[in-house]
């Protein structure tokens, strides 16, 4: 379904798991800050709301999206009792096929880190082909992906945890 048919910040037609119990990890990609800011506030608002305790929010920024997966595989190996991370960019369709290079990289890269570890690593990076997209999906009309990644995230965590 395109997000233009449900709104990445409705999530009232849901059970949302409480997050008192989690721990979990939010990598910010700093390219297009302005866009990967909101989606950060986003997400982070969204876990405090469903109880996540500040203290158990690790925030953890990153030059570009493309560092998006270290960041994860880093976090994943060093942090003890991490339920989930969070993987947050913006990466906007340049004049190069590069953009190609990175949204394929950071999609494989971080469903790998997340395969390796058995941990929900989630991905919420923005491909888009210009800025407006961008600004719609990151707290304007669309929603904000920020607050979609946080969810799936409490969803991914619980879903690990009761199994
Ligand atoms: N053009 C965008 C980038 N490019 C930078 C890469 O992510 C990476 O940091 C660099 O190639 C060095 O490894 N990053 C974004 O997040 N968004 C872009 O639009
Ligand atoms: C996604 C990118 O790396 C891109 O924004 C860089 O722009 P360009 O392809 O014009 O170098």
């Amino acid at each position: 379904m395109a997000t233009h048919l449900k709104n990445l910040s409705d999530f009232s037609h849901t059970t949302i798991p409480d997050g008192s119990g989690f721990k979990i990890a939010i990598v910010v990609a700093e390219w297009n800050a302005k866009i990967t800011g909101a989606l950060y506030q986003g997400a982070y608002n969204t876990l405090i709301k469903h109880g996540v305790k500040e203290e158990n929010i690790i925030s953890a920024p990153v030059p570009g999206s493309f560092e998006l997966t270290a960041a994860a595989e880093i976090l994943l190996t060093q942090q003890v009792g991490l339920h989930a991370v969070i993987c947050l960019g913006c990466v906007i369709q340049g004049d190069t096929k590069h953009f190609d290079f990175i949204c394929e990289a950071v999609a494989n890269g971080i469903t790998n880190v997340g395969i390796k570890h058995s941990k929900p690593v989630i991905f919420g990076v923005l491909t888009t082909n210009d800025e407006q997209q961008a600004i719609d999906r990151a707290g304007g009309k669309h929603g904000n992906k920020g607050d979609e990644a946080a969810i799936t995230a409490l969803k991914m965590a619980h879903f690990a945890a009761t199994i």
